[in-house]
C-alpha cells in the first residue's frame, strides 16, 4: 500500500484514497486482511447486532482502536459505535459472510469507479490507468448499477449507506438526464441479449423504507420470450460498446460490446460466403466494421489490461488466425494493396461496399451498395418456365 496510495482528506466526503504516483490499470494496489468477518445473517438484524459486538469485543486493543476510527456514518438503528461503523464500512464477503477492512473501508464510492475490490482474493485493483494525485474510487452498489438511474442508484445509496452520492456521474444533481437515458439503454440491451426483460426498477424512483424483506428486491429479471435476429445482436452489442464507453464504465465493458459485434458479424458474414447468390461477392464494408470494432475493442482491452497482458496476447493471436480463415478480410487486405498501386477502382456508382470475384481469373469488380443489392435481387428472383 506505502508503495501506490495514500490516505487523505478529501473536500466533501471525508477522508478517501489518493494515487501518491500514476498507477497502470489492472494494478493490485491493496491486499489486506479483514479485520473483522462474521456470518451474514440478513433476515435477522438483531442476532447481526450480537455478533459484530462480539466479533468486535474478541479484538486486541490496538485493533479495536484503529476500527472505532473508521467512519462512523449515521445508521439509524445502531446500538454501538462499534456496530455503527461497521454498517458504514461493510463488505460482502462471499460464502455468507460481512467483513470489516481497515485501509479498504477509506475508499469513497463512486458510480464510474476507477477500481475494484474483490472479495475472493482480498484485493482492490485500478481498472483504469490513473494519475498522480487523484483520487482512487471503487463502487459500494450491486451488480445492476449500470442499468439504473441517478435517482435509483442515490435511494440505494441513501437507505443502505446513508449518504448522497457526489460522484461525477451524479453531482451536480438534476443534470443526469444523459447518463440516466445511456444507463436505462445499457440496461435494456444487456438484458435483451440474453432473452430477458431489465428488472424493474422502479420503485426505487420513490424512496420507500426498503428492507431485506421488501418483496421487490432484489429485483428480478424475466424471460422475454423474444429472440433477436442477427442485425439486432451485431447492433446491440456494437450500442453496448458505445454506451459503456460514453458512460466512463471500465474499458473492458466496453470492449466486450465491440468485440462481440465483430465477432457476430464475423459469423454471419461467412454464412453469407456459402450461400449460392452470395458466394461470389465479397462484403468489403462488412470487414471493414469487422475490423474496425475488433480495433477498437482490442484498443479498450489494452486501456484495461496492459498491452503485454495475457488476455491480449491470446486475442491477438485468435484474431490473426480468423483474418487468414476470413474471405471479407482477406480481400480488404488485397483491394487495399491493389488501390495503393492504382490496379483497383471503385465503382462508378461511388463507393466500394463489396466486390464480385470472377472465380475462374481471380478478376474483381467494385459494387457500390446500390449494385450489390440490385444483383443479389437479380439473383434471388425466381426463374421462369
Ligand atoms: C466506507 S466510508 C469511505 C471513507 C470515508 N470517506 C472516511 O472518511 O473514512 C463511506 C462514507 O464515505 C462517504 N462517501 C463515500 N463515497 C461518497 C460519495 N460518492 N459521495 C459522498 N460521500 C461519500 C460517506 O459519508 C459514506 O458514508
Amino acid at each position: 500500500m506505502d508503495d501506490f496510495i495514500e490516505i487523505r482528506r478529501t473536500a466533501t466526503k471525508g477522508y478517501g484514497v489518493f494515487a501518491k504516483k500514476a498507477i497502470p490499470s489492472y494494478t493490485v494496489i491493496l491486499q489486506e486482511a479483514p479485520v473483522m468477518t462474521i456470518k451474514a445473517t440478513p433476515a435477522d438484524p438483531a442476532k447481526r447486532e450480537a455478533s459484530i459486538e462480539e466479533a468486535f469485543r474478541k479484538l486486541s486493543t490496538k485493533d479495536q482502536e484503529q476500527v472505532l476510527q473508521l467512519h462512523e456514518g449515521s445508521h439509524p438503528n445502531a446500538k454501538t459505535k462499534a456496530t455503527r461503523i461497521f454498517y458504514a464500512n461493510v463488505f460482502e464477503g462471499g460464502e455468507g459472510t460481512e467483513k470489516l477492512y481497515l485501509t479498504r473501508s477509506r475508499f469513497n464510492h463512486s458510480c464510474v469507479p476507477n477500481a475494484a475490490a474483490s472479495g475472493d482474493e482480498e484485493c482492490v485493483r485500478t481498472e483504469r490507468a490513473i494519475a498522480a494525485d487523484e483520487e482512487i474510487t471503487i463502487s459500494y452498489l450491486p451488480p445492476f448499477e449500470d442499468a439504473m438511474t441517478a435517482r435509483q442508484r442515490a435511494t440505494i445509496l441513501h437507505l443502505h449507506y446513508h449518504f448522497k452520492c457526489h460522484c461525477p456521474a451524479c453531482w451536480p444533481p438534476n443534470q443526469s438526464w444523459k447518463s440516466d437515458v445511456r444507463r436505462q439503454l445499457i440496461g435494456f440491451i444487456s438484458y435483451a441479449l440474453v432473452g430477458q426483460n431489465t428488472p424493474d426498477f422502479r420503485p426505487l424512483n420513490v424512496c420507500q423504507p426498503m428492507s431485506m424483506k421488501w418483496p421487490f428486491w432484489p429485483p428480478r429479471p424475466t424471460p422475454s420470450g423474444r429472440v433477436l435476429t442477427p442485425v439486432q445482436e451485431i447492433e446491440y452489442n456494437f450500442l453496448l460498446g458505445n454506451l459503456r464507453q460514453a458512460e466512463g464504465l471500465p474499458n473492458h465493458l466496453a470492449a466486450e460490446g465491440y468485440l462481440q459485434a465483430s465477432r457476430n458479424l464475423m459469423y454471419h458474414q461467412r454464412k453469407y460466403e456459402t450461400m449460392s447468390a452470395t458466394k461470389d461477392i465479397i462484403f468489403l464494408e462488412a470487414a471493414r466494421c469487422i475490423e474496425a470494432w475488433y480495433k477498437k475493442g482490442l484498443e479498450l482491452e489494452e486501456k484495461y489490461y496492459s498491452p503485454g497482458h495475457q488476455q491480449i496476447r491470446d486475442g491477438k493471436k485468435a484474431w490473426t488466425t480468423m483474418v487468414s480463415r476470413i474471405p471479407c478480410l482477406e480481400y480488404l487486405r488485397q483491394t487495399t494493396r491493389m488501390k495503393a498501386r492504382g490496379e483497383y477502382r471503385p465503382s462508378k456508382n461511388g463507393g466500394d461496399f463489396a466486390v464480385l470475384v470472377n472465380k475462374a481469373d481471380g478478376s474483381m469488380t467494385s459494387l457500390s451498395q446500390l449494385e450489390t443489392a440490385d444483383l443479389i435481387r437479380q439473383r434471388s428472383r425466381p426463374r421462369r418456365g
